[in-house]
């Protein structure tokens, strides 16, 4: 942690680290990866790697320096990611044996360990890249070479990388949970429900006024569980809880503009769903199975979480 605070600090030492990290590809905020089977993974491309392949581009070697720093290992060993946007696609992909895909159609497809750096990856190179001038002086802004912040030099003002607040919501009426899906999910995904926070608002607030304008829904009680980053549609601080609605005022009235579908799950179908790999299944009748987010997106851990309350509560 401290090491990170360092290299965030000090520009010579993220140089440093920069000539003996290892990177994440990207390409027009498009991440590098090799298919495995099913899986989809991020492969890390040591500097020197990298600098042969720049050389070959005939890009020069400060093209390390426009990487942002996403990490670091247990021994010290820097994460970067790198946008190759003024590269040609084709030809770094048959180099490097791989492709660069848009983040959303891989996103479920990819390792527990990959998803966080990639999520955050992309989301600083985008925010860079969407930061390059001064909202006041109108004058271009200068990154630090780790890239956790940019500075406007002609009046100071520094800009450090923004994240919205959004809660995810497990709605439960005490015997089932509700779940949800938006038209642009995955065929056969549901998951809890999720709203920004809109400014002023407090979280239990947001989550009242979310679940009662997406499903009609009154909050009888909530708490909080978790949180976590995640990079859609920019850069979101997912905030998870836990509410509770009467059992006696627990028809759903779905807000067709932004849900396409929300319905009562029992314990039994959530527990065969979190069984399945999380991915579309045709089913014989040409519908498709229910599945949830994968283990490591904190929709699937407020799901598990309410499945092991149901478990332990009395019958
Ligand atoms: N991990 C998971 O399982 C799930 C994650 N999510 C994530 O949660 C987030 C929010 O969920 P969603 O249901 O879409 O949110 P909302 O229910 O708040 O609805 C989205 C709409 O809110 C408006 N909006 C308000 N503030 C913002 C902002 N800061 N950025 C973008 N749009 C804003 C936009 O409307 P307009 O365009 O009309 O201005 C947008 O279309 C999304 O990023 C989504 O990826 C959602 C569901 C499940
Ligand atoms: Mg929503």
């Amino acid at each position: 942690m401290r090491y990170l605070l360092e290299l965030k600090e000090d520009d010579g030492l993220c140089r440093q680290a920069q000539n003996s990290g290892t990177f994440y590809l990207f390409h027009n905020l498009f991440p590098f990866l090799q298919k495995v089977g099913s899986k989809h993974l991020a492969p890390q491309i040591s500097a020197s790697e990298l600098k042969r392949i720049l050389k070959k581009f005939k890009q020069n070697k400060q093209k390390l320096e426009d990487s942002v720093l996403i990490g670091c290992s247990d021994e010290c060993m820097a994460y970067f990611a790198l946008d190759l946007g003024s590269l040609e696609k084709m030809d770094i992909e048959s180099e490097l044996k791989g492709s660069f895909i848009e983040l959303r159609k891989a996103f479920f497809q990819l390792d527990g360990k990959d998803a966080p750096l990639l999520s955050l990856a992309q989301a600083l190179l985008r925010w860079h890249d969407t930061h390059k001038y001064c909202s006041k002086t109108g004058q271009p802004t200068q990154k630090n070479l780790a890239g956790s912040k940019r500075v406007c030099h002609t009046n100071g003002i520094i800009y450090y990388p923004q994240m919205s607040p959004v809660v995810i919501t497990l709605v439960s009426d005490g015997s089932r949970c509700l779940l949800a899906r938006q038209a642009s999910f995955p065929q056969g995904m549901y998951s809890a429900l999720a709203g920004f926070c809109d400014v002023g608002e407090t979280l239990e607030e947001t989550v009242r006024r979310e679940v009662a304008e997406e499903v009609g829904l009154e909050v009888e009680s909530m708490w909080y569980s978790a949180s976590q980053h995640w990079p859609f549609p920019n850069s979101s601080l997912m905030i998870a809880c836990h509410a509770t609605v009467w059992p006696q005022q627990n028809e759903i009235r779905v807000n067709k503009l932004e849900l396409e579908a929300a319905t009562w799950f029992s314990l039994e179908e959530v527990v065969e769903a979190l069984r399945r790999e999380p991915r579309p299944l045709k089913q014989e009748d040409g519908r498709f199975s229910l599945w949830l987010p994968p283990k490591w997106a904190i929709a699937h851990q407020l799901i598990q979480e309410w499945v092991k309350q149901q478990s332990t509560m009395p019958a």
